[in-house]
Parts: C-alpha cells; structure tokens; sequence
C-alpha cells in the first residue's frame, strides 16, 4: 500500500470546500443559555445555505455531530435536514469523535464524495453546555424500571426503601473519560507534570492566544467567518466570542487558584478552554462539481489521519500521533507547511504537544521514525489565537479549525496548512488542507 493518500473522486477531481461558518461560541450559561445543540446547529446550516446561495436540494448528504447527547434528538444531522430549509429527502446521519467530531463528519462527505456516492454535502458539530442531559442516579434508574414492573404495593415500598436521599439527585454529564473516571482537567494535569509544563508557560501560552484572538476580530478577518445569532425568543443576538479576554493582561493569570489540584497544580481557569456553546459547519464539493457551480474554493483537503494511544496517561497527546501521518499521506514534511493550527484544549496539552513535535526520542521511540516531527515556528502557530480564547464547543471546533486555516491561508496568498486536535478517548485527528 502506497504511504501517500488520495484524496480525490474517481475523476480526478479535489475534495473542494467551499464554504464554511459558525455561531460565535458563548461560554456556558451565557449568551446561548437554553438553545440546545440542534437549535444552534440549524441556525448555523440554515444561515451556510443561505450565505452560500446554494439550492438546499443540490445537498446529497448532510453529517453532523454532538458530543453532549440530547437524548430526544438522538441523530441530530436528521433533525437539522428536518428543521431547516433543505430537502426532506436529503440523507442524513450523525457522528460522535468526542472534541475531533466535526473532523469526523467532515470526513464522512468528503469519503462520499470520494466514493462518487455523491457530489455536494454538508458536515459539521453543535455542542452546548448550557443545555444538558441531567440524568439521575444508577441505583434510582434501577429502581424505577423495577417499579414499573412491582405488581404490589408491598414491592413497591420494599423497591423505594432500597433509595437514600443522595440516590435522589440529580447527575450532570461529566467531562471525563468513562473508563477511567479522570477529567480531562486532570489528565492536563498529568501531562503538565510529565512534561514539565511551568504555570508560566502555561499562562503565557494563553495570554498569547486571546491577544491574537482580540486582533483577528478587531481587524476585521473572522466577521466572514462567524455570523451574528439571534436567540430565541429573538430579543437578543451575539456576534462576537464572549470568552475572549480583549484586555488580557498576563500579571493577572497567575493569580488565580489550579482548577484540578488545588495542592499542587498548574491547570486554572485561564489556562483551560471554558465550558463552551457553539456550532459550525462547512459544504464540501467535488472539484468539478464545484467549478460548474461557480463556486471559488475556500480550500481542499490533502490528507487527513486519525489515531488513537492508552487512555490511563497524558491521553491529550493526539497531534503528536496524527499530525506525522497526515504529513506522510500528503507527501510533507512539517516545516513544507504554511500554518500550523493545533486545537488548544488546554496550555499544558498544547506545550505538550509541541514539545514532543521536536523530540526526535518520542519520534523514535513512538513513532518508529528517525527524526522528529519539526520544531514549531510560532509565527505560524495559532496565527489568530485558539480554542483557550475562542472557547471549545466539542463538536464544533473542527469545522472551526478547517474552516479558519482555509481562510488565513487565502489572505497569506495561499499555500498549505494543518489542523489538529487532541480528543478524548486518547484519539487524535490531523488534517492538511491546501489553499490556491
Ligand atoms: C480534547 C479536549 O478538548 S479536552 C477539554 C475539554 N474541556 C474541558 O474539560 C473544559 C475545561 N474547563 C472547565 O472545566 C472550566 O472552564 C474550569 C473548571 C477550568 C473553570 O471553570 P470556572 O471556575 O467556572 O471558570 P470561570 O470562568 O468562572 O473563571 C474562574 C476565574 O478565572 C478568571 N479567569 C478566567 N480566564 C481568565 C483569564 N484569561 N485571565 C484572567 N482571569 C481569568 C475568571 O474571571 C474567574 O474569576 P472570578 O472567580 O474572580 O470571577
């Protein structure tokens, strides 16, 4: 098998983007407090089709993903078909890759397309965490289908006599791994202390992303990118990120207290994206296709690559693992790129991440290659900022990633550029796209 990945159609023909989009992300419990994933999800797709001026029935297949389930909507790329203006015959399916969805779903069309199963779809991820699926207690969901089979009254009191008052309460979903319970909050943690990630770094690190977070909005270069969303019931809207820090002064990081291990940590609030609401998506196209449209490209996929490493340790580590790959498919070596955007879970887990792109002995000893990954050059790293400024609405920031590479390369003349995500379950996602 050849080490180099084609990603075309049977013609010939490039896996075009040609458009793409997102709500501003809010952070939890504020500006999209009480509009779930797929309302946010409709708003941005509804929005994409019409920025886009495509006729919804040109869309053969829409793939969409959340990664906090709403359990009345389970397939929420359907919902999205049904509750927007596209066609009611258009497929739709719905993906799950924790925070890498949205590089999944994206995926998923292009590999349609590839196929020649179809020629146009729509990919993307919602997330909120304002609206979630409190659930209850295992031993009361135990005994509530126990009750609703007791035939007596005797059963049912010796069922709810097995329940204390703290089976009672409710659960609220967890940002941890289910196998083994750590928060990823404290898996950051585990990496900071492997790696030797100072509290200094780490503040820096954010400090710097919502520094360049603040430029890109104010000089003008995500207005195209993000649109303005109106909130039910219609009253409010948001156009810009709420988490960015435009006067963010680094003195005042290192005053706050670690989040994770108030002992002896070095993950805080700064240095951590914040609970995030949010969705974006992209259209992609066959090349030709997208010609005959009339469409100009944003950008084309070259390659891409998932992996997965242990979950017990350091599990944030997917760039270093996904990024070599998707470099080897496209033929790349990392210093042949233009930009380097790596999704910014946490400060420890980025410095992590480019610490090991440099270490010829995590190369050698993880990747069975020779040599390093590459040094990163920081003028190409997170040019605009990233997910610690702009937030991390799981599910959605992939096709945020995608879509904010494309656009930076096309106002740097073009060229080639990499995203990449660290997600849980220790899976990795990296994708180069390329920009005429
Ligand atoms: C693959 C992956 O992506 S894994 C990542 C998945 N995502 C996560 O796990 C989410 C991680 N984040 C979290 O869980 C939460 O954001 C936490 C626990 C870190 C922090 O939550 P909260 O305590 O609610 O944060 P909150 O926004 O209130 O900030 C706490 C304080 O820090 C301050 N603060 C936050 N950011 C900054 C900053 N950049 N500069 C200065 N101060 C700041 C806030 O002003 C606040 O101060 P106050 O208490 O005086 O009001």
């Amino acid at each position: 098998m050849s080490d180099r990945q084609q990603v075309t159609n049977a013609r010939g023909d490039r896996i075009a983007i040609v458009a793409g989009l997102r709500t501003p992300f809010a952070k939890q419990a504020t500006a999209f407090h009480g509009v779930n994933a797929l309302d946010m999800g409709k708003m941005v797709v509804n929005e994409l089709l019409s920025r886009s001026e495509i006729d919804p029935k040109l869309i053969e297949q829409l793939v969409f993903g959340k990664v906090v389930q709403m359990t009345a909507a389970p397939n929420i790329a359907r919902e999205i078909v049904l509750g927007t203006g596209m066609d009611v015959n258009t497929d739709a399916y719905s993906v799950t890759r924790a925070c890498a969805t949205s590089f999944q779903s994206t995926v998923n069309v292009a590999e349609s397309i590839m196929t020649g199963n179809i020629e146009i779809g729509l990919a993307g991820g919602s997330d909120s965490s304002s609206v979630l699926p409190i659930g209850v207690s295992r031993k009361l969901a135990h005994a509530l289908v126990d009750l609703n089979k007791a035939r007596t009254f005797k059963d049912k009191f010796a069922i709810a006599r097995r329940l204390g008052l703290k089976d009672l309460l409710p659960v609220p979903p967890a940002v941890a791994e289910y196998s083994t319970g750590l928060s990823m909050g404290q898996t950051a943690e585990q990496m900071a202390k492997t790696y030797h990630i100072s509290r200094a770094d780490q503040d820096a690190l954010a400090h710097r992303s919502h520094t360049l977070a603040t430029e890109a909005w104010n000089a003008g270069f995500l207005h195209d990118e993000v649109m303005t969303a109106h909130i039910p019931p219609y009253k409010q809207f948001i156009d810009r990120d709420n988490n960015i820090r435009e006067n963010s002064v680094l003195e005042s990081y290192a005053k706050l207290r670690p989040a994770f291990d108030r002992k002896h940590g070095t993950v805080t609030a700064a240095n951590s994206t914040p609970l995030t609401d949010g969705a974006s998506a992209i259209i992609l196209m066959s090349e030709s296709r997208a010609k005959a449209l009339g469409y100009q490209p944003i950008g084309y996929i070259k390659s891409y690559a998932f992996t997965a490493i242990d979950v017990w340790q350091d599990m944030l580590m997917g760039p270093s693992y996904a990024t070599p790959l998707a470099l080897k498919r496209a033929g790349m070596e990392l210093e042949d790129l233009t930009l380097i955007e790596m999704h910014e879970a946490f400060a420890a887990q980025t410095l992590a991440n480019m610490q090991m792109f440099g270490s010829k002995k995590f190369a050698e000893e993880k990747l069975g290659r020779n040599r390093a990954i590459g040094d990163i050059d920081m003028s190409k790293f997170n040019v605009l900022g990233g997910s610690l400024a702009y937030g991390h609405p799981f599910a959605a920031t992939g096709t945020r990633l995608i879509t904010q590479v494309c656009r930076e390369l096309k106002r740097r003349g073009g060229g080639t550029g990499l995203a990449t995500a660290c997600a849980a379950g220790g899976l990795g996602a990296a994708m180069i796209l390329e920009v005429e």
